[in-house]
């Protein structure tokens, strides 16, 4: 894989599987990691960072919010003002992993919406889809807004137990390439993780 690479994972949801996604690529890149909204705690760089080599760089968050929810509601409970132009891309030479917060369309304050970023920061797109019923539908109305709007679509990444039906039609219609598949795992762990590898990147 080529050095200075943006990837911005995205999820059809929240709880796709973005951080797990996220720490297997981070791992499996050798990249660097970066979350530029997080919501909540514990944070996801916190849990990449026990799921990663301590040698790997895990940029501290763009925002931070206490509040577990949509990060504009969030905010605007703290008295935070969040605007795209106060975020920073981390300075690095490396691959970067940068992971959204929820799913596609999830705001940040009156205007923007967390995949903003991903054009802002020109990184390429990896749209996690869980397998779930109803996933189709969620996956497929993502897809349609990234295309929709011009987003590099880098692929899909299918987390959980497969779905040949689900994951065949998805790709055909789509016409985007599958990265790989995460299966359910029993335990989390560096370990399991390091194990992990996304083979069609
Ligand atoms: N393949 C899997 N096997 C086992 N557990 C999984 C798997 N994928 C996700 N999970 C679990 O589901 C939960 C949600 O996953 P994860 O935190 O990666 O979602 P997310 O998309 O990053 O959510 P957020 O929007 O909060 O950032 C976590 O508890 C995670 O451990
Ligand atoms: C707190 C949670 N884990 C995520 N970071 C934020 C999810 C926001 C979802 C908003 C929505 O789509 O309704
Ligand atoms: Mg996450």
């Amino acid at each position: 894989m080529s050095q200075n690479k943006r990837y911005f994972v995205t999820g059809i949801d929240t709880d796709a599987g973005k951080t797990l996604a996220s720490a297997i690529l981070t791992q499996q890149l050798k990249a660097d990691y970066w979350k530029p909204i997080q919501a909540g705690e514990p944070t996801d760089s916190d849990q990449i960072r026990q799921l990663i080599d301590s040698s790997l760089v895990v940029h501290p968050e763009g925002v931070m919010l206490q509040h577990p929810m949509s990060p504009h509601a969030a905010a605007r409970r703290e008295n935070v003002q969040i605007t795209a132009d106060q975020f920073t891309l981390p300075e690095t030479s490396n691959t970067l992993i940068i992971e959204g917060a929820g799913g596609l369309m999830v705001p940040f304050n009156a205007q923007g919406l967390v995949i903003d970023l991903a054009k802002q920061f020109e990184a390429e797109v990896i749209l996690v889809s869980r397998n779930y019923l109803g996933s189709i539908n969620h996956t497929l109305l993502s897809v349609a807004y990234l295309q929709t709007h011009n987003y590099p679509i880098k692929g899909i990444i299918f987390n959980g137990d497969p779905n040949e039906d689900t994951e065949s039609f998805i790709l055909q219609y789509t016409g985007l390439k599958c990265l790989g598949r995460i299966p359910m795992m029993d335990t989390i762990t560096a370990d399991t993780v390091n194990k992990q590898k996304i083979t069609n990147l």
